[in-house]
């Protein structure tokens, strides 16, 4: 467990943090070639963080450029895995020597809960980087089942420049989850925060080189979609993209690969993610805490946050009962209090469009309030299935409780949906659980629990919410590489007729 500090500790810490502000390309800081900043702001106060740059085509193509020499030259691309395991173990050091640092920036820039930043988002993080780290000396090429006389190998290369696209959710997390399994491959990466959230990025920059990744390989290039995602998703010379963002965006992303060189395009995108309540349900307690977790967790700023709550009428009142009592133990307020669940929402655009949901119509169970400063409260609201609030991503603290007859129905219903990324099943009958769990069309389903699985375990979605890859786990690996074939002719007949 995380030794936290109080939160007059953690105002100091924040009051005394050096900010990063510039783009970080071929291996040091630089302005925006226009010269150009934009504001990033403090979503739980207004205040102005900092002025970062504000990147265009010129930065994009300056990197690209900056990495494509750097995966041509070899100088991380070819070295022996374990050396790139060693200083990818190294890097995950230094994050560690600096995760106060890191979990108060990540909360300044992003409204989360500094519990959260210091117990989950940075931790993770470094556990992500060392996984993946250790995974890569450990991958084997194939050789293929042939005749005598030849020998087919099936080897794994990188992909080459990689563009990796990040959401403001999880910051540090979601750049782990992309440049760990990436930077193991021998990738070279440019990546691009979201705009809401761009420190953490360009200070773990600095730690990358520190630890001895080759100028060029790392790159962070700040700004907004149109200015830096669409040059890079658009770029002739750039490999792959891996995003995490809106369904929305990820259209996008296929649309910019299609008009330029094909590049190879991995989404993760939204989720309307159902929790299964069923009557035979056991220990209702649990399952409330469960079903409040992954609902509100990380202000429900979550793609995979169980937002649909689905449950048999025969038990619905004695779980909301229990899930009211719960959610009501989720402290709101200043997220450098240590004290605090729910923080602020990322900014005051995303606050305007998550408080808009709240006057929908729905009855109002619980919560339904926000105050300054991009705050709302955990709400709880009992809709129907073919409302608003039940079918469009919110992405805040908004669960929607939907009630159902039948096993069918509530597995009819979770499945009611264009997103397929996550969903949970509570039962005490290993037969539903089991059949629930093949029919829902989801890339996780949690039984008994929520949860996102850990990084030994591919992260994805089924439908609308996922494209050409997984996150976490070995199949991240096989984002970031690319199968070859090789074979060799063994036969010493040179009379043999070739072809
Ligand atoms: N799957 C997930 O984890 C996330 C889902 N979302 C969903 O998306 C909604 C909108 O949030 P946004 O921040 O607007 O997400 P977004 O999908 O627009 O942003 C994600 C990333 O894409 C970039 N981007 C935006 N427009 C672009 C464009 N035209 N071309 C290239 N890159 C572009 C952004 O700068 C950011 O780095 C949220 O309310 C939520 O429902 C948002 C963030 C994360
Ligand atoms: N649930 C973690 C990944 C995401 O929200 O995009």
């Amino acid at each position: 467990m995380t030794d936290l500090l109080t939160r007059e500790e953690y105002k100091a810490l924040a009051a005394g943090l050096t900010l990063p502000t510039n783009a970080f390309i071929d291996g040091s800081y630089r302005p925006a070639a226009s010269g150009k900043t934009f504001e990033t702001v403090n979503p739980a106060t207004g205040e102005t963080l900092a002025s970062v740059a504000a990147c265009g085509a010129e930065d994009v193509d300056f990197a690209v450029l900056k990495a494509r020499e750097a995966f041509e030259d070899g100088r991380w691309s070819k070295l022996h895995p374990s050396e790139r395991k060693d200083t990818l173990i190294r890097f995950a050091k230094l994050i560690t020597r600096n995760r106060r640092e890191l979990a108060v920036m990540e909360s300044l820039d992003s409204g989360k809960t500094i519990y959260d930043c210091e117990t989950v988002d940075v931790p993770e993080t470094i556990h992500c980087l060392k996984w993946h780290a250790e995974a890569i000396d450990k991958i084997y090429d194939q050789v293929s089942p042939a005749s005598d006389d030849h020998i087919a190998m099936i080897v794994r290369e990188p992909v080459g420049v990689v563009g990796l696209v990040l959401p403001w959710n999880f910051p540090l997390l979601m750049l782990a989850w992309k440049i760990g399994p990436a930077l193991a491959a021998g990738c070279s990466v440019i990546v691009k925060p979201a705009e809401e959230t761009s420190l953490t990025a360009l200070r773990i920059a600095e730690l990358a080189m520190e630890a001895g990744i080759p100028r060029g390989v790392f790159n962070v290039v700040p700004g907004s979609g149109p200015d830096v995602g669409e040059p890079l998703g658009r770029h002739m010379d750039v490999d792959m993209i891996s995003f995490t963002g809106s369904t929305e965006t990820g259209r996008r992303f296929l649309r910019y690969a299609a008009d330029s060189n094909l590049k190879e395009v991995v989404l993760e995108m939204g989720g309307k993610n159902p929790s299964v309540v069923l009557k035979d349900a056991e220990n209702l307690d649990r399952v409330a805490a469960h079903v409040v977790n992954g609902a509100f967790w990380n202000m429900g700023e979550n793609c995979s946050a169980s937002s649909r709550l689905i449950v048999e009428e025969d038990i619905k009142e004695a779980l909301l009962e229990r899930i009211l009592a719960h959610a009501r133990e989720w402290t709101i307020g200043d997220p450098l209090d240590p004290e605090h669940r729910v923080g602020a929402l990322v900014s005051s655009d995303h606050f305007a469009k998550v408080s808009s949901y709240l006057d929908k119509g729905a009855k109002v169970l619980m919560g339904g309030g926000s105050r300054d400063g991009a705050f709302v409260e955990p709400t709880v609201l009992e809709t129907d299935p073919g409302s608003t609030i039940a079918r469009e991503e919110i992405f805040g603290p908004v669960l929607s409780v939907l009630t159902v007859r039948s096993f069918d129905e509530a597995i009819a219903l979770a499945n009611d949906t264009q997103y397929g990324l996550a969903a949970s099943i509570f039962t005490g009958n290993a037969r539903k659980a089991l059949r629930g769990a093949r029919a829902i069309r989801a890339g996780t389903v949690t039984v008994n629990c929520f949860g996102e699985g850990d990084i030994t375990t591919p992260f994805g979605g089924f439908k609308q919410s996922g494209f050409g890859g997984r996150d976490n786990s070995l199949a991240a690996h096989d984002q970031y590489t690319q199968l070859k074939t090789i074979w060799l002719d063994l036969s010493d007949d040179e009379d043999e007729a070739v072809g």
